[in-house]
């Protein structure tokens, strides 16, 4: 029964009355209660009785006072009379209280019973608990807005008080700062020790951030090993703010570095890398704020990690050259802007053997942009993927223009193949259609792969590279010692080649250090039967050092820089071979 089920116009004791079948009333699944127009109760039903816990003979007479929480102020009282004596009707949520004390919320439907000529004769009040409705509700509220592992505020709840904060802050002129908190290292932890013990450290780095903070800050979860605090009214000086700012993140720093016993018996020892950003008033959106905290907080991680970075000008002027960088670089390859350099590699009688290819940017009008300045933003944007597909394509054509040479066709092409290019789904399908395009023998290519691509998703790195070199396509691993893969790592990837990161080249005859590096790369490439390659060789020097211990291939300045493809091409078909700066330069086979 509903409550538009009552007669709008009718005396209650009618209702009490000419109802009079009680069993009828006690039927209806609502409470209901019956008064007088001076509010003494007249009438109960069953469900009343039920949800109140006040039999009729304890109620009958009295008036509804005797189910007030004490919840709603004289007001909401005021306001609900008035509706009732305009409307005849009032319906909302209201507080009561059990006979046992209990205090529930409850929907209630109140219509004004009247007689023929209008005068109030009484309200007929219809309710029901709605005790379970309201914990539902706030059961959905938590987990919109909070971390179900740490029950920590998520990132959107995070997101309205830092948007509250800056509101505030307008007020009241002081600054705040934003802390972004990345755990160093934690996929590692997870995927070695398993999710469950991942989990069990992050609810305890969790529980360590409370107690960094004080009650007026917020600590959230922003996902996967990402924490955020927020810090309010620090103080309105940029300087002070910073000052206090800075010590709480050193006092996360340092709480975060205590030992964690872990299950298992496993004693963990975490660092994180923190990036700091002030905020004051509306200075700056929500979203810049965040972004700003992430990049000072990829500062922490470039300086070795376990680190705290604050976001200045200088960061903000390198997020405006990369924002301004991007925006080119969406254009730059339907704009014919890229050019392919290529720099020789030699073996130990400095015949030359292949070349490497190497991209550059040359916006019209401008410097060239310098692939350690485009790539890991083409990365990051996924531009990687054509512009890597169209130097695939370049390598191969170049390719099959060399077949046709007789001084070149027998070299190698290395290509850079990063490593978000090589996840895509379909990079098998796209080497060999570009091997097919262009007509050319798979052996001549060589795709270099990083140490970093290794560490993931192995299987699927093998299985891609496996049917890759079914079709005859080898590959190099580039920048060896600067990752984390050992030698015997690589057993299972299917390398051909090796190549020594520049670095350890550089003070090989100075560093004892790098040149023992450098000795056992060699000793344990040659004994993988993997050919080695020594780059970023530039003098003689560290060239016989590298001879003398068995290093049999060379690429670096000493043999030649990179050049232009046409330049490098003109050099060794007939034209001037100097100009490729390949010193006593003879056109070799590769071996091996
Ligand atoms: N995914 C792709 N990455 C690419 C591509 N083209 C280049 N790159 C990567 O960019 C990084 C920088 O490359 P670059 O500025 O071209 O530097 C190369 C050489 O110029 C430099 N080099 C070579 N010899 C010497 C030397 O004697 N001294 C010295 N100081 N530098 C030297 O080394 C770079 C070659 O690096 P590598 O590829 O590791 O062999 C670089 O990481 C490129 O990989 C691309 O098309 N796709």
């Amino acid at each position: 029964m509903s409550d538009s089920d009552f007669p709008e116009a009718c005396p209650a004791d009618s209702i009490a009355g000419s109802w009079g079948q009680q069993a009828i009333f006690n039927q209806i699944g609502a409470a209901i209660m019956v008064t007088d127009a001076n509010e003494r109760i007249l009438r109960t039903n069953e469900a009343f009785h039920r949800l109140t816990g006040y039999r009729s003979e304890e109620i009958i007479g009295r008036t509804p006072k005797i189910l007030s929480s004490g919840r709603q102020s004289p007001d909401f009282y005021r306001r609900m009379w008035q509706a009732l004596a305009a409307s005849g009707r009032w319906e909302g949520e209201i507080w009561n209280r059990r006979k046992c004390g209990e205090i529930y919320p409850e929907w209630l439907i109140i219509n004004a019973c009247r007689d023929a000529d209008g005068a109030v004769t009484g309200y007929v009040a219809t309710f029901s608990d709605i005790s379970k409705l309201k914990h539902a509700e706030s059961e959905i509220q938590h987990l919109a807005f909070y971390d179900p592992l740490t029950a920590l505020p998520n990132r959107r709840l995070l997101f309205d008080r830092l948007e509250q904060a800056c509101m505030a802050g307008k007020r009241k002129a002081d600054h705040g700062a934003l802390l972004i908190i990345d755990i160093d290292n934690f996929k590692i932890l997870n995927d070695t020790l398993g999710h469950d013990i991942g989990d069990h450290l992050l609810i305890e780095i969790a529980c360590r951030l409370k107690q960094c903070i004080r009650e007026c800050d917020t600590a959230a979860r922003q996902g996967g090993d990402e924490f955020a605090v927020m810090l309010e009214a620090l103080d309105p000086h940029p300087h002070v703010a910073a000052v206090s700012a800075e010590a709480v993140a050193e006092k996360i720093r340092e709480e975060l570095a205590r030992p964690v016993m872990l299950a298992r018996g496993h004693e963990h020892y975490c660092t994180a890398s923190i990036g700091v950003s002030l905020f004051r008033g509306q200075e700056k959106s929500v979203e810049t704020l965040l972004k700003q905290a992430d990049i000072a907080m990829y500062k922490a991680k470039e300086a070795g990690r376990n680190a705290i970075r604050f976001f200045d000008q200088a960061m903000q002027t390198t997020l405006d050259r990369r924002a301004s960088l991007e925006a080119g670089l969406r254009h730059a390859l339907a704009r014919g802007e890229f050019v392919v350099h290529a720099q020789p590699q030699v073996d130990a009688g400095r015949g030359l053997v292949g070349a490497e290819l190497l991209l550059r940017w040359q916006p019209p009008g401008q410097p060239v942009v310098s692939p350690d300045d485009f790539i890991p933003l083409a990365e990051e944007s996924g531009l990687i993927v054509p512009i890597g597909l169209w130097v695939l394509d370049t390598a191969c054509a170049t390719l099959r223009r060399w077949s046709e040479l007789p001084r070149l066709r027998d070299l190698y092409l290395s290509v850079n193949v990063s490593a978000r290019q090589f996840r895509q789904p379909d990079f098998v399908d796209q080497v060999s259609t570009a091997l097919n395009r262009h007509g050319i023998a798979a052996r001549r290519l060589k795709l270099e792969l990083t140490e970093s691509l290794l560490l993931d998703k192995v299987e699927e790195v093998v299985f891609k590279m496996r049917a890759l070199r079914m079709l005859g396509v080898r590959f190099s691993l580039d920048d060896f010692g600067t990752g984390y893969a050992s030698l015997a790592y690589l057993k299972r990837f299917p390398f051909e080649q090796l190549k020594i990161d520049r670095s350890f080249i550089r003070d090989i005859t100075t560093d004892p250090d790098d040149a023992a590096i450098v000795r056992a790369i060699i000793a344990m490439g040659n004994s993988l039967r993997l050919n080695v390659v020594a780059e970023g060789v530039e003098d003689p020097a560290q060239h016989a050092y590298l001879v003398e211990h068995g290093c049999r291939f060379f690429q670096g300045y000493m043999f030649g820089r990179p050049v232009p493809l046409p330049q490098f091409e003109a050099a060794l078909n007939g034209g001037s071979e100097a100009e490729v700066a390949v010193p006593d330069p003879v056109i070799g086979v590769e071996r091996g």
